[in-house]
């Protein structure tokens, strides 16, 4: 088997959101062709890599990827022919050099991820394996809890309902991904009927959760509860709730603005808000909880919560090991959101992965509100032994692609597949 890459060829192609992103498209010498997509953030994180819009208003205004795509075919190919796609962390070595910005603001982080990923899958195909083994080896056996994304707020639903951005189910009591996936679709359709009977409108936001119009930010958390025991099932013991209020959206001037609340608040009095909501609803994980440079609010938040709760930092970390590695030494969170986009190549996240595994953190991978039905990180969920992802509601063909794939790497690794279950979360214990 001949492992040269021969041809890189990329094109623009379209989000969920109906925005262009990059696709890549890699052929190696003995024939096989692998294909690989960018998503795309709402609501990015200052910090994140640089995403490579053509900035032409006359085009998608100005969120074309054409420049991004020319980068590729132009630039990258002509370096990258000749090279074997098993050498990852070499190809991905040679892009950021390339590159040569801190941030990859030259080529775009769209570009260099497009061929890393496409690469990687190209290479697995070659062996003959599916990228999850590929990834992972012998190791990669285990399924993680899928967090499902089924009320959504913020940026994510144009501002028109709560204030926090994200509130998901996580069936960790589940005994396989299986029935995980089910119960998180059934406790989707309760929440349609809880809503209905409340009076609330059923249209959806970006990541294909309800996004009704409610008074607080705890009001979503009351309906979930009522899903979930409507399906039968235990709040707490058999399913959990994580949010991502994704609080930089809402952090302005020092102070956080809950907009659907009509008050402005301190970190001190956020952390004494969600305190409150944890106490009173069984919330294993919350992610942003604080703004991505309030360093000082989030010491404050971990000193509080990290005992108790996941605290993951997504804004403040972007998958970032520099990020990290000081919210490590400052003590500040323990688990960071693993986004391929937010860093820019697969040997980077898996770098990030790795710090968090080693300081004893969790590391919950995530796509974007953004996708295509590329299932990458599916794979690579598995691969990387994480335990938990975040992949939207179980609906929309986009999300759902994601949780399909772990269906089908569940039932082909037969009696060797685990489901993660509660030991997924870094502080589920209380349940
Ligand atoms: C998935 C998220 O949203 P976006 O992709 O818009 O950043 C998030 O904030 O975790
Ligand atoms: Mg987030």
């Amino acid at each position: 088997m001949d492992n040269s890459i021969i041809k890189l060829q990329a094109r623009e192609i379209l989000d969920s959101r109906g925005n262009p992103t990059v696709e890549v498209e890699c052929t190696l010498a003995c024939g096989v062709k692998a294909r690989a997509s960018v998503p795309s953030g709402a609501s990015t994180g200052v910090h994140e890599a640089v995403e490579l819009r053509d900035g032409d208003p006359k085009r998608f205004g100005g969120k074309g990827v054409k420049k991004a795509v020319a980068h590729v075919n132009e630039t990258i190919a002509p370096q990258l022919i000749g090279q074997d796609a098993r050498a990852q962390a070499g190809i991905d070595g040679m892009m950021i050099a390339l590159d040569g910005t801190p941030n990859k603001a030259k080529l775009g982080a769209n570009a260099i991820l497009g061929v890393s990923l496409t690469v990687a899958r190209a290479a697995a195909t070659a062996a003959d394996l599916p990228l999850y083994h590929y990834l992972g080896g012998p190791n990669a056996v285990r399924l993680p809890v899928p967090n499902m994304n089924i009320l959504n707020g913020g940026v994510h639903a144009r501002w028109q309902g709560a204030d926090f951005q994200e509130f998901m189910v996580a069936p960790y009591g589940a005994s396989s991904f299986r029935e995980a996936l089910e119960w998180g679709s059934e406790i989707y359709h309760a929440l349609r009927t809880v809503l209905m009977d409340k009076g609330h409108r059923v249209g959806v936001g970006d990541e294909g959760g309800f996004a009704p119009e409610v008074s607080s930010n705890e009001e979503p958390l009351e309906l979930i509860v009522q899903a979930i025991e409507k399906t039968g099932l235990k709040p707490g013991a058999d399913v959990g709730i994580a949010m991502d209020p994704a609080s930089s959206a809402f952090f302005e001037d020092g102070n956080y603005h809950l907009r659907t609340e009509k008050r402005t608040v301190s970190a001190g009095e956020m952390v004494d808000y969600y305190e409150k909501l944890i106490k009173t609803y069984p919330v294993v994980l919350l992610e942003d909880g604080l703004a991505e440079d309030d360093w000082e609010g989030w010491k404050i938040l971990n000193a509080r919560l990290g005992g108790i709760i996941e605290l993951v930092g997504d804004d403040l970390f972007v998958t970032n090991v520099e990020r990290i590695n000081r919210g490590i030494r400052e003590d500040v969170a323990n688990a960071a959101l693993i986004k391929l986009n937010q860093i820019g190549t697969l040997t980077e996240t898996v770098a990030a992965v790795r710090m968090c595994k080693k300081a004893g953190w969790g590391a919950f991978v995530s796509h974007r509100s953004g996708e295509t039905v590329d299932s990458f990180i599916a794979d690579m969920t598995v691969a990387l032994d994480t335990g938990h992802l975040k992949s939207g509601a179980p609906a929309r063909g986009e999300r759902v692609e994601k949780y399909n794939q772990l269906m089908r790497i569940e039932e082909e690794l037969g009696d060797a597949a685990c489901y993660a279950g509660k030991e997924a979360y870094v502080r589920a214990v209380r349940f």
